[in-house]
């Protein structure tokens, strides 16, 4: 279990605090307007942004005193950080090792997990002869392949057309169970939450003003969750 009491980052323009629970082998939306919080509150949990006060735990264990390196962690961002130099095989490889001296057991895992996100036929090539949707699929095979027990994901598939993107999405789902991880996933698209996520947190103005299953988005409780899908009178009244 993933758990923030009250974790809060002060800044001039805003405050954020966030209190919020996440299982293995679920997904949490994080879904809410622009300038929200919700990619700080992924950088809190990665150890990139400075926390002020709270508690941060994964299995009863305080991820605080921890370097990012060091958290139990791993991140993809819509912009994956792929090396263009590098073959498909060793921008995987790198997530496991900077050197890209492998072990025996690494150099399985990088096969296993290719297979399983379906680039297994691509691992020669280099990820600009890759389409939008296969170079997502590589940044997810590296995530994967470090083996990390939380997965953060910061609007990864936005870029990509709706088929590619629930495709993409059933694939997370499905890792998501086999793997047992803690995902937590920002988008700006509720379908997408809709369609994969267990949990949804509503964020607004740093702090999570609604959470629930995905019935949350046919009943909003908050004028601002309605308004921020959209919600205009005539439904509100409907
Ligand atoms: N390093 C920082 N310095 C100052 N303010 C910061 C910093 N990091 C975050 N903030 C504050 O946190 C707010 C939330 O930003 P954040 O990028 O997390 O929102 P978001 O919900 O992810 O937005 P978007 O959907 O547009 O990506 C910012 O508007 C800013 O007030």
């Amino acid at each position: 279990m993933l758990q923030l009491i009250e974790l809060c980052a002060r800044y001039p323009e805003q405050e954020l605090c966030f209190t919020l629970s996440a299982k293995a082998g679920e997904i949490t939306a994080l879904i809410g307007p622009s300038g929200a919080g919700k990619s700080t509150l992924l950088a809190m949990i990665g150890g990139f942004s400075a926390i002020d006060s709270g508690q941060l735990c994964h299995e009863n264990q305080s991820l605080l005193p921890l370097s990012p390196a060091h958290r139990p962690v791993t991140t993809l961002f819509q912009d994956n950080n792929l090396f263009w130099h590098m073959s498909v095989y060793q921008n995987i490889a790198i997530g496991l090792s900077p050197s890209l001296r492998l072990t025996t057991d690494q150099e399985a895992i990088i096969v296993q997990v290719a297979n399983h996100v379906g680039i297994s036929e691509l691992l020669e090539r280099k990820p600009s002869s890759l389409s939008g949707g296969q170079q997502q699929r590589v940044g997810l095979a590296r995530c994967l392949a470090r083996r990390q027990p939380i997965l953060l994901l910061d609007e990864p598939f936005s870029a990509l057309d709706p088929a590619l993107r629930f495709e993409l999405l059933d694939l997370l789902r499905s890792q998501t169970n086999q793997l047992q991880l803690t995902v937590l996933l920002v988008t700006h698209h509720p379908d997408e939450a809709a369609r994969v996520a267990d949990n949804i947190a509503f964020i607004h103005d740093g702090r999570i003003l609604e959470q629930g299953t995905k019935e949350l988005l046919a009943a909003p409780y908050t004028q601002e969750l309605k308004a921020y899908l959209g919600w205009g009178s005539c439904e509100e009244k409907a």
